[in-house]
């Protein structure tokens, strides 16, 4: 199962001028996505939510000049037809929580539903992939903290409380951004991209990051963990050890530009 994987000659830069955005992000990826972020005002665009998604990736990739993640938020209601959408940022502002509960007053249904489209694009000259995650709901008179958005009235399906109210892990287990974020996270683990830095360069392969120091001639790396890992030739093993501080955790084989097969461990 030798396939074609990218190396990147940067890391990742999740672009956003929101910080309770890039908290989340932080708090849902973990280590499975190594990236950095950059506090950019990016334009509100309209249409649909994916294609502003891809806009903005094009966008943030321009100015990183390298691979970015960037995402964009709607809050839809159902008897509005979706509306406000990707508007919500400026209903918000503008009405807030108490106008967009008054948007709904004429309607029987005050179903909702939270979506994040989140586009990942390896750089100016590359179309952007999206990833969307939503949640459907409810909106409701506001409770809980006002310290993000419209989580005080967006009351998620099966729960008695509404974003605001629950603990953060909570709703990262269960939000918008947390499903389209899984999705990335597959992503990731599939393409096994490697991200150089100046210093080092990581791959990431079903969410475990290599530091690449050492094993400079992986250009293209494929998995395949059926092959012979438990009998590792000795100078590869010495290898794994300089890397990792002498600590030999598992082996997995991979295969080079020329398709030659190199081993490396993690
Ligand atoms: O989980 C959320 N819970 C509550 N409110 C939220 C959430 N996620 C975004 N929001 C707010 C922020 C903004 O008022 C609007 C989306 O607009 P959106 O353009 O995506 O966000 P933004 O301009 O703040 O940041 P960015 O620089 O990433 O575009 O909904
Ligand atoms: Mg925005």
């Amino acid at each position: 199962m030798a396939a074609t994987r990218a190396v990147v000659a940067r890391p990742v830069t999740f672009v956003t001028g929101n910080t309770k955005k890039l908290e989340e992000v932080k708090a849902i990826l973990g280590q499975s996505v190594p990236f950095q972020s950059l506090k950019l005002d990016l334009p509100e665009l309209q249409g649909e939510p994916e294609d502003i998604s891809k806009e903005k990736a094009r966008l943030a990739a321009l100015q990183v000049n390298g691979p970015v993640l960037v995402e964009d938020t709607c809050l839809c209601f159902n008897a509005l037809k979706g509306l406000p959408g990707p508007y919500i940022k400026w209903f918000l502002q503008k009405i807030g929580h108490e106008g967009l509960n008054n948007l709904l007053m004429a309607y029987e249904d005050k179903s909702a539903y939270a979506l994040c489209a989140f586009a990942f694009s390896l750089g100016p000259d590359s179309e952007p992939i999206t990833f969307l995650g939503k949640t459907p709901g409810k909106i409701v008179p506001p409770r809980g903290p006002n310290d993000f958005g419209w989580d005080p009235i967006f009351q998620p399906d099966g729960y008695e409380q509404t974003y605001a109210e629950m603990p953060k892990e909570e709703k990262n287990k269960i939000s918008h951004r947390s499903k389209a974020l899984a999705m990335v996270k597959s992503h990731f683990a599939e393409a096994g991209y490697t991200f150089q830095t100046d210093t080092s360069s990581y791959l990431v392969l079903t969410g475990w990051i290599l530091h690449l120091d050492k094993i400079s001639q992986i250009r293209h790396a494929g998995l395949d963990t059926t092959k012979d890992w438990q009998n590792p030739k000795n100078d590869w093993n010495r290898v794994c050890k300089d890397n990792k501080g002498g600590k030999v955790r598992r082996r997995f084989d991979m295969w080079g530009d020329d398709q030659q097969r190199f081993r490396t461990c993690f």
